[in-house]
């Protein structure tokens, strides 16, 4: 990691709404991976993009290609899922939605369906080990991958939101997004809406996508992702604004993330400030807390530190996010209940 946020913002309970399991993968555990697999000659370097260095979005996706050849069995999986709900515990998170793409790994026998088992195996072993979390799973399609593809991902988050008791929530849409196009995924996105899973998706992560953006937004999503071309200022346009106030779609944005993938220029910058003015919902996530080398403590520091936010400001932040995740109500009662436990100690 870059550096240590101050303590009130470690302390401050948080809600993580946008982390893609893989890209979260701490150093520690690259370490771990690395070692179990040091014929593939990876090094540190490959997997984590350090402070004040900067890589084009296409460069963050060979990233990833080599952070999936160390992660590449159930073994690996679990491992990974359980460091990761475990670091994002530590930081103060107390509630988070992991996503991830559920992958087929001829070499180890791995299967979509063992892969997705295998995240909720991890997501119950860190609740019986008693970690203070609650934890999520959005099952996400690749965009690269296809019609096809989005709807064989589709039907197996279906079967999976059904057995789990509520583990699986949703789905996400993410990958490339210079790759393939919204129009092909919409029949797989409708249905998933249709069966009751909640939508979260990569919108106007790249300029000139009106099109696209416009399509995805009539589905509508219950989340976006990024957002960043959307508003007229950049080369969105005020009807895709509209369509996003209109059906009061929250925001989950990911500074960091943005900054060292250069599709926001610097931090101050950032959308955020376009979006939080306006008052609408805005989330701060981390996307990829390993790749970007950050933590979510780190990112809501950062967003205080360059808009100018007081300290009751970042908390009113943090609270609105529990109205925007994608857990029934009971679950946003009790998350309630717990900051209004915490708030004394951290603004003590
Ligand atoms: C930087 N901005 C981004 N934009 C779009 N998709 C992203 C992303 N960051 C991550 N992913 C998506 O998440 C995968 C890695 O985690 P999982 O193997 O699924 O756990 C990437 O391969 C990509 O599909
Ligand atoms: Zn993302």
């Amino acid at each position: 990691m870059d550096n240590e946020a101050d303590v009130f913002y470690r302390e401050l309970p948080k809600v993580e709404l946008h982390a893609h399991l893989n890209g979260s993968v701490s150093c520690h555990t690259i370490e771990k991976l690395i070692s179990r697999k040091p014929h593939l000659n990876i090094e540190h370097g490959m997997t984590a993009i350090g402070k004040g260095q900067r890589r084009t979005l296409e460069e963050c996706f060979q990233v990833f290609k080599v952070i999936h050849q160390l992660v590449d069995s159930e073994e690996d999986i679990l491992m990974v899922a359980t460091d990761v709900i475990r670091e994002f515990a530590a930081d103060g998170v107390k509630y988070l939605e992991l996503r991830s793409t559920p992958r087929e790994e001829k070499n180890t026998g791995l299967t979509k369906k063992r892969y997705v088992e295998t995240v909720i195996k991890a997501i119950k072993q860190c609740k019986s080990e008693g970690v203070d979390i609650e934890v999520r799973f959005l099952v996400a399609i690749d965009r690269r991958n296809g019609t096809e593809v989005a709807m064989e991902t589709v039907k197996l988050a279906e079967e999976f939101m059904l057995s789990t008791d509520g583990l699986v929530v949703g789905l996400d849409l993410s990958g490339d997004p210079t790759v393939g196009h919204g129009k092909d995924l919409l029949p797989a996105l409708q249905r998933a809406k249709n069966c009751g899973l909640k939508l979260s998706l990569h919108l106007s992560e790249v300029p000139s996508q009106l099109e696209e953006s416009d399509l995805l937004l009539n589905l509508p999503p219950d989340r976006i992702g990024h957002g960043t071309f959307l508003h007229p200022e950049v080369g969105g346009s005020q009807s895709l604004v509209d369509k996003v106030v209109m059906n009061n779609i929250p925001l989950e944005l990911c500074l960091t993330s943005n900054v060292k993938g250069q599709t926001v220029p610097c931090y101050s910058k950032h959308h955020f400030k376009y979006w939080y003015q306006k008052g609408h919902p805005s989330i701060i996530c981390t996307d990829d807390k390993g790749v970007f080398s950050t933590d979510l403590s780190q990112e809501y520091q950062l967003a205080a530190s360059t808009f100018g936010l007081s300290r009751e400001d970042v908390w009113k932040l943090s609270l609105q996010a529990i109205d925007c995740i994608f857990a029934p109500d009971t679950v946003k009662q009790q998350l309630k209940l717990k900051w209004a436990a915490i708030k004394p100690q951290v603004f003590k």
